[in-house]
């Protein structure tokens, strides 16, 4: 069976860490990004860090950060995964702090609004460990907000990299979407809280267990 793999970005509590853990979430995430309701800085995000056990990965996101932030929080934090949501990290940034890292794609700006552009900028970021799809946004990302799914159809086998599929991601629209796209693992923010960085337990536990469902069903086709 192929097992989607499970991201969460935007805990501020270590308790809603601890349920994520316990439920099999593969990845934890955490925001440095002033500007989102759901920033931590670098001594909560330390506790939060302390919750993460081994096994399971703790991704930095970061929107158009400084490299000297960047850096503070690998040392500081240790993340195993960096994530770059904004519009400027280069591909030779993203390499530069020499760990692994996703790229973020933002769908649906002028300049992204077709496979083909889209399949172009991805390119560009031919060392990301993973190339993470959201929505196009203001606020660059955890909107909530779906965009065009099919958009990327089969770009997986097209540029050879994790495909992690994100933007609006919710119990009600997770099966189409994995149908449809087949991603390597999913990226999920607001289709899991209660409110604006609080994680809820039974969202979270609702989306594993549809996922695990669609997974095996999956498999036997
Ligand atoms: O979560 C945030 O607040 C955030 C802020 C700035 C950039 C990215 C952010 N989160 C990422 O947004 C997507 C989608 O979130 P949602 O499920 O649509 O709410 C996800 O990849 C998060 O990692």
């Amino acid at each position: 069976m192929k097992r989607t793999r499970v991201k969460i970005c935007g805990f501020t509590e270590e308790n809603d860490i601890y349920e994520a853990v316990k439920i099999g979430i593969d990845a934890i995430g955490i925001v440095f990004y002033e500007k989102s309701k759901r920033f931590v800085d670098i001594n909560k995000a330390i506790k939060l860090r302390k919750e993460i056990p081994i096994f399971v990965n703790c991704v930095a996101l970061f929107v158009n950060a400084t490299k000297d932030f960047i850096m503070k929080v690998q040392d500081k934090v240790c993340p195993d995964i960096l994530q770059f949501h904004g519009d400027i990290e280069s591909q030779q940034f993203c390499e530069s702090f020499h760990q692994k890292f996703i790229r973020a794609i933002r769908i649906g700006s002028d300049h992204l609004n077709s496979t083909e552009q889209i399949y172009l900028e991805c390119k560009k970021y031919n060392n990301a460990s993973g190339i993470l799809f959201d929505s196009y946004t203001n606020n660059y990302g955890g909107s909530g907000k779906i965009f065009q799914h099919d958009l990327i159809k089969n770009l997986d086998k097209k540029i050879n990299c994790p495909i992690i599929l994100s933007g609006g991601i919710n119990h009600d629209n997770l099966e189409t979407a994995i149908k449809n796209i087949q991603p390597w693992a999913i990226d999920v923010s607001s289709g899991v809280e209660s409110s604006c960085g609080i994680k809820s337990k039974n969202k979270m536990k609702d989306l594993i267990s549809k996922l695990y469902h669609i997974d095996i069903n999956n498999s036997r086709l």
